[in-house]
């Protein structure tokens, strides 16, 4: 495929997947796709086959990506508070969302993620990409969440999908842009061909600054378009381009209000980071709320997701509105963190294109299942036995020791 090359790779890069073959043969392993233990091996192995330009309009965060780092490693700033001798012989991770209107089997869904085609190893037909992330997710009972700037149309994503899993969960992201008749169109239509709610994301009224991938010269490759915005970048258009002539900054919570009047789907707002918008959210009869800083992508120097989301629970935790949220989610414990602390379910979204990048929608699966797996392990080691009872008595502040 033209935007893939494995001339790409620089001597670290080939190091790192040498020393990811290494440690699989010194553990006695057959051959290299399962060695694949965690994310961060499937992150080396996307990095060797993406060409630099994808990769690091994937990979990279705004600014100097002090918020990137902080996603991740506010992490280890949490430490769990283990219980034993309960009865874990059966974990039960299933998940309801929206009050009852989809059930996941483990509370692991897909963030939006645009241009997926620069991720699909199979070929040319670059409708591959959002489709294989889709039955992925349907085949481990997950849900996905389609972004307005997929190369696969919403319809061409959902309809394949829904005729081996008719039950698939798959939500519809929304860039409200300028043009109100096209964002009302993308509304209907994703309310037509069978997504279950509307994620509205909030915290793009610009692109963030991301320099590596200016550096690249990142350009969405000639073989792709993005079919949901009827756009087809021009000659030496960038997508960032496309982003800031087509996305409205003038969205404000009025717009909350006129969306929620031309959809009976649930609304969702994807981008939230203080208790007071969080409030605001569920005045304007949002039905739950992502808390997010868009991976770091936008503004830097914001605090991580994990830190920000205790105050947002304890302002709307009674307000009857699910309360999910994203960003350097990479293990199973801190997917633990993040239901302990009050959110009913995570996403994620790099893991994801690792995933697709080194083995498809197989990879997508791999992905999901070993987070899935971890996570189911770090519960039954923690000493919980249902998703349900997970509550921040279990989770330590590190620094302190002292308890959240
Ligand atoms: C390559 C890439 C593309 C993204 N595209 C979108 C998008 O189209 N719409 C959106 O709301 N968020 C988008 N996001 C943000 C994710 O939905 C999510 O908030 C964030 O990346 C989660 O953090 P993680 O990548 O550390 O898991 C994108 C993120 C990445 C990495
Ligand atoms: O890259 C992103 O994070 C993103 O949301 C996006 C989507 C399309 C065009 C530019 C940015």
């Amino acid at each position: 495929m033209e935007n893939r090359s494995d001339k790409k790779d620089t001597s670290s890069d080939k190091r790192e997947l040498h020393q990811a073959r290494q440690g699989a043969s010194n553990l006695g392993a057959p051959h290299l796709p399962e060695m694949l233990l965690n994310i961060e091996d499937y992150h080396k192995v996307a990095k060797t086959k993406l060409t630099k330009p994808a990769y690091h309009y994937y990979a990279n965060g705004a600014d100097d990506q002090v918020t990137l780092k902080d996603n991740t490693e506010s992490f280890k700033d949490i430490r769990l508070r283990p219980r034993v001798l309960v009865d874990v012989s059966n974990i039960n991770t299933k998940t309801n969302l929206l009050s009852g209107r989809h059930t996941i089997d483990f509370p692991i869904m897909i963030a939006p993620c645009a241009m997926q085609g620069m991720a699909w190893p199979h070929g040319n037909d670059n409708r591959g990409a959002e489709r294989a992330t889709a039955r992925a997710a349907a085949s481990m009972n997950t849900l996905m969440v389609v972004s307005s700037f997929s190369t696969t149309s919403m319809q061409e994503v959902i309809q394949p999908v829904r005729k081996d899993h008719p039950n698939a969960a798959l939500w519809y992201q929304l860039y409200v842009v300028k043009d109100r008749k096209l964002t009302e169109d993308m509304v209907k239509k994703a309310e037509k061909c069978g997504y279950g709610a509307i994620v509205v994301t909030v915290d793009a009224s610009g692109i963030g600054n991301r320099e590596p991938e200016i550096r690249e010269h990142f350009k969405l490759p000639q073989n792709l378009s993005l079919p949901n915005l009827i756009v087809k970048t021009k000659d030496g258009e960038t997508h960032s381009d496309v982003f800031s002539s087509v996305i409205d900054p003038s969205l404000n919570w009025k717009d909350v209000d006129w969306l929620r009047s031309v959809t009976h789907l649930p609304i969702i707002v994807k981008g939230i980071l203080s208790s007071e918008d969080a409030v605001l959210a569920v005045k304007h009869g949002c039905a739950a709320i992502i808390v997010s800083n868009h991976g770091a992508r936008q503004l830097d120097m914001v605090q991580s997701t994990i830190d920000a989301l205790p105050s947002i629970v304890d302002a709307v935790k009674d307000c009857g509105v699910d309360i999910y949220v994203d960003g350097g989610i990479r293990r199973g414990t801190d997917v633990l963190k993040c239901i302990c602390m009050g959110a009913k379910a995570v996403l994620v979204a790099r893991p994801i294109l690792w995933g697709l990048t080194v083995d498809g929608e197989e990879g997508v699966k791999k992905v999901l299942g070993l987070l899935k797996k971890e996570f189911e392990k770090a519960m039954m080691l923690c000493g919980i036995q249902d998703v349900k009872d997970c509550n921040r008595d279990y989770l330590l502040r590190y620094n302190k020791y002292s308890k959240l």
